[in-house]
Parts: C-alpha cells; structure tokens; sequence
C-alpha cells in the first residue's frame, strides 16, 4: 500500500506556535492493523482512503449557497478569533458571564454575504456551525446520502459505539481557533476543504487543562489561556504535552470521547469540515481496575453534578470539596 500523501508541514503554513512538547499523530491508511489498534485503544489517529465524505469534497461556499436551502442556520460571531463553546442553558446561574461569541440564526445566503463582507476585517470573525439537516436541497442531501455511510457503520460496530447523533457542518474564516475542551462522544472529524492544525491532548492531561466547573456554561472547556497561560492559576500547565496533525481534504481524524482539543483553521483559505459524532458505546458489564483516566474524568463529572443537585448553589461546591480534601488527601 502505498505511502498516504503526507500533509504540508506545519512549517509550511504559519500556525501559532506553543512552547509545549507535541508529538504527530499517526497518519495512517485505514486498512492499517496500527489505525484499528488506536481506536479500539480510543487513542487519535488520521484516516486515509476511507471516503467517508467524498462525495463533498467537490463543496464549495458558492456550491452551498445554491444547494443549503432556504432555513436558517447557526452562525457564530466572535470579537476575537476564538470561539469557544458555551451552553447557554447555564448562563442563569452565572449572572457575571460574559458570552464569549454571539450565536446568529442566518439564511445560506446571508451567511454569504455576511462571510464576503466579514473578509479583511480584523474587529469580528464569523464561523458556521450547524447540523446537516433534512432541510437541505437535493444538491446536498444526494451528496449526504453518498458519505461512505457503510465504512463508518462498520466502524461503529468494531468500536462498539453508540448511536451517530449529529453531523456538523462547520464553515470556518483562515485563522479561527477552536481553544481547548473535551466532548462527551466519539468524532470522526472530516476534513472537506481548506487544512486544519488539531492539538489534542490525552484525557489524564485532565489536571494540567483546568476545565471550568461542571455546572458553569463553559464546561468541558480548558480555563488556560494558551496564549498567554497564567501559571499562578494553572501551574501543571506547565507540563502539558500534546499531539499535533495537520488535516488536509480527505482526512478523518479520530476524536476519542474525552480527549482534548484545540482546533485552528489554517490562515490560507476558508475551511469546510464534517463531524461525525457518536455516543460512547455501553458500560462494559464487568468494571476492571485499575480504571481508564476517562472513567476518572467521568466519575470527578458525576461528584461536581451529585454535589451541585445536593447544595443547590454552585457556589458551594467548591467549599465542600476543599473541606473533604484540604489537609486530609
Ligand atoms: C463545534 C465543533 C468545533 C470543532 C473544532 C473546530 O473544527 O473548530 C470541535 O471541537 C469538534 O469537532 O469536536
Ligand atoms: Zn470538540
């Protein structure tokens, strides 16, 4: 089997840098005996050849402006190039949080103008993400219905995941950053268009990442500044070490359930990508010791929800858990 063609080097296209250790992640043919023990180990790898979205490949904005249909979607839009996610049903109990982006329902064709327009300006950046929906035209939905839908259910049932949820479709501006944060399913991320630089970072990384609390609206998300880390605050994140790829039109990376991630789009050209999310399969029904980390980044998740329904009152989690721990672990 042929060599999969390499991606551009990172020192091709300047992304930004950190001072932190990364090593590749492996970029490997599907067929590959390695590629399947890193996803029954729920460890990242890229895929090659597996056409999972080939059929939009040929997408382009123009090409989805004629094909997206007349619904509205979600655009987000940031005053930075950051957009970070934020559960909106949290943002109660925070009085004092500011939302990090605004969230805009448009039209295709206004997302259109709105990206035409957005071009060159440096004060508010845009990024589309919405699901692929029964909504689209026949353009799409025939592209839709020749993803490699047989691959990926295959892999579904190898890995033993649960049920797809979602398909994101995400229209990204050069240079937009997702920062770092974990989800709670198995992605296949699919590049369309344009080349995206992923870090990823293991689950037991958890304690030098610093997620925000369970219940505050950027849960799952790293507190850490990466551009400017405030060691005071978050001192083990001086010893973070990552995993980097960079994903060209074609490439799949595989997300696991709980590892981190910061995705940045290239500063060349727009980017289309494609996620393919799934529910973690199944507790097993004979618990082995010692636990994964991911089953200790589930259990420290299950204490801070148990202790928010028990106080009522976020604010007193955090007493309670240094008045368990404090001068006796
Ligand atoms: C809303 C999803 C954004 C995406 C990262 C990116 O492509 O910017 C991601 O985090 C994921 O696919 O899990
Ligand atoms: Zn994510």
């Amino acid at each position: 089997m042929a060599e999969p063609k390499g991606p551009p080097s990172s020192s091709k296209i300047e992304m930004k840098k950190y001072s932190f250790p990364v090593k590749p992640i492996q970029r490997l043919c599907w067929t590959e005996a390695t590629a399947d023990h890193l996803m029954t180990h729920e460890e990242p790898v890229v895929l090659t050849d597996t056409d999972l979205v080939q059929s939009a490949l040929h997408w382009d904005l123009s090409y989805l402006e004629q094909n997206m249909g007349p619904a509205k979607h979600t655009v987000y839009v940031s005053k930075s190039r950051y957009f970070m996610y934020y559960d909106e049903r949290k943002v109660n109990d925070f009085p004092s949080f500011k939302e990090p982006m605004k969230k805009r329902e448009w039209t295709f064709s206004k997302f259109v103008d709105e990206y035409k327009s957005h071009e060159g300006r440096t004060d508010e950046y845009l990024y589309y993400q919405d699901a692929l929906t029964d909504t689209v035209g026949s353009g799409i939905k025939h592209d839709f219905v020749h993803f490699n839908w047989h691959w990926v259910s295959e892999r579904k049932k190898r890995y033993n995941w649960g049920q797809l949820t979602s398909n994101l479709l995400l229209i990204s501006q050069p240079g937009n950053i997702t920062p770092c944060h974990y989800d709670e399913q198995h992605n296949f991320f699919c590049q369309v268009r344009g080349l995206k630089r992923c870090l990823l970072f293991a689950p037991d990384q958890y304690d030098k990442l610093y997620p925000y609390p369970v219940a505050h609206p950027c849960d799952r998300q790293s507190q850490v500044d990466f551009d400017s880390p405030d060691f005071e605050r978050f001192p083990k994140f001086k010893e973070i070490e990552g995993y980097e790829c960079i994903l060209s039109p074609g490439d799949v990376l595989y997300i696991p359930m709980y590892w981190w991630h910061t995705i940045e789009t290239s500063p060349g050209e727009l980017s289309i990508s494609i996620t393919f999310w799934y529910r973690g399969g199944p507790v097993p029904s004979k618990i082995t010791y010692p636990l994964s980390s991911q089953q200790k980044v589930a259990i420290t998740r299950n204490i801070e929800k148990m202790l928010h329904e028990a106080l009522q009152d976020h604010n007193e989690v955090g007493p309670l858990l240094h008045m368990i721990c404090d001068g006796r672990y």
